[in-house]
């Protein structure tokens, strides 16, 4: 049966070192939750504590109700998957699937059962008397995800898992776990420092920087509302636009960029000082008499959309984004323009906090 996952307060130190700094989290039963953010902001060893292979300094991590903390990790009913697949390279395909449920003492016909199912589940069925070499990564991760999820666990852990496949590969794979995840409904915790991955993959996101965590929600409002500035620079790309907040009503807050422009928002609670727009290059548009004056620096063509980068008057450049097939002819490098876009639509944040004020 999957677990709910529940993390108290966790903190992990390496000597002197904070490397988790107090986290809560709390993953449902069944659902496909990512860690994620860059280089060292300590997701691995987060997920190396709900596996039971680093010590908890502080807090909790509970499976349902029942507190994990001094568990051994082969009695904590999780399957893992390492970027680096770990198969074993003597045994056949069908043998690394097997091994777990040989541990469990599985009788001889549900093994060999089970494996089968768990070979046509991942597509590799034609491959099982295969030793590791004779694999692509790709056929390899299949294993190790097989392997994994073979024994049912409660919880399945998957570390960067695709991280060692080429572009395409990384993109097909994802699809395979996902379907796969959703098949099979264990809970999974899936670390990655790739943000399209994450969104492309996960019902929910933690957003992780040294140690803490900036924000948890689905791919979709980790995207459009962004708790703060450092999700909304992190998840895809964001223009941050200085201004000046006149918030002492906040229904009525008015924002002033470099006196350029002023608008009016909506903000949580009354505000005043400076602030930060932060804005989605889909988010931005031209616009013929109103908004920031600029000239486009350059224009590239991708297709789809076109991307200019323009130089605002205020000395900032920002990325607009224009859909091919909104867009009229392209606009030459070195056009005069105006940016505008719908204050609604967009954050605003504090600029000493670096939290979202805006509602
Ligand atoms: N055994 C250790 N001893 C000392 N410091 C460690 C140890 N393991 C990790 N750290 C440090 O703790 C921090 C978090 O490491 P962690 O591996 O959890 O990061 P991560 O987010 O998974 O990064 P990456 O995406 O690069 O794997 C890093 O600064 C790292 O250098």
């Amino acid at each position: 049966m999957s677990h709910a996952v529940i993390i108290k307060q966790a903190v992990k130190k390496y000597g002197d070192f904070t490397a988790l700094n107090g986290v809560n989290l709390e993953m449902k039963p069944g659902e496909f939750f990512t860690l994620l953010g860059p280089s060292g902001c300590g997701k691995t060893t987060l997920l190396r504590m709900i596996a039971g292979f680093n010590s908890v300094d502080g807090g909790e991590i509970c499976f349902d109700d029942r507190v994990i903390n001094n568990l051994d990790a082969h009695k904590r009913d999780i399957g893992m998957v390492f970027q680096n697949y770990a198969i074993f390279p003597h045994l056949t395909v069908a043998e690394n699937v097997a091994y777990g449920l040989k541990a469990k003492k599985y009788p001889k016909d549900q093994i060999s059962r089970k494996v089968e199912e768990a070979l046509d589940l991942v597509q590799i069925k034609n491959l099982k008397d295969r030793k590791p070499n004779e694999l692509s990564g790709g056929q390899q991760q299949r294993v190790a995800l097989a392997r994994a999820f073979v024994i049912e666990p409660g919880v399945l852990l998957m570390d960067e898992p695709l991280s060692n496949l080429d572009a395409k590969l990384r993109v097909q794979m994802r699809t395979v776990i996902k379907k796969l995840q959703r098949r099979l409904g264990i809970t999974t915790i899936y670390v990655t420092h790739d943000q399209e991955e994450a969104l492309a993959i996960s019902d929910r996101i933690a957003v992780m920087k040294e140690g803490n965590i900036m924000q948890v929600g689905s791919p979709e409002d980790i995207y459009k509302k962004p708790a703060n500035t450092f999700v909304a620079g992190f998840i895809g790309v964001s223009n941050f636009i200085d201004c000046e907040v006149a918030g002492s009503d906040p229904a009525n807050a008015v924002l002033n960029i470099k006196g350029e422009c002023s608008l009016t928002c909506k903000l949580k609670s009354a505000y005043t000082g400076k602030g930060i727009i932060s804005a989605r290059p889909e988010q931005l548009f031209f616009d013929e008499k109103e908004g920031l004056p600029g000239k486009i620096v350059i224009s590239t063509f991708l297709g789809d959309f076109i991307e200019y980068e323009i130089q605002l008057n205020n000395g900032q450049t920002i990325q607009l984004n224009e859909y091919t097939k909104d867009a009229g002819d392209l606009r030459p490098d070195g056009q005069e323009v105006r940016v505008n876009f719908d204050i609604s639509a967009v954050g605003v944040y504090d600029a000493q906090t670096q939290e979202v004020i805006s509602w």
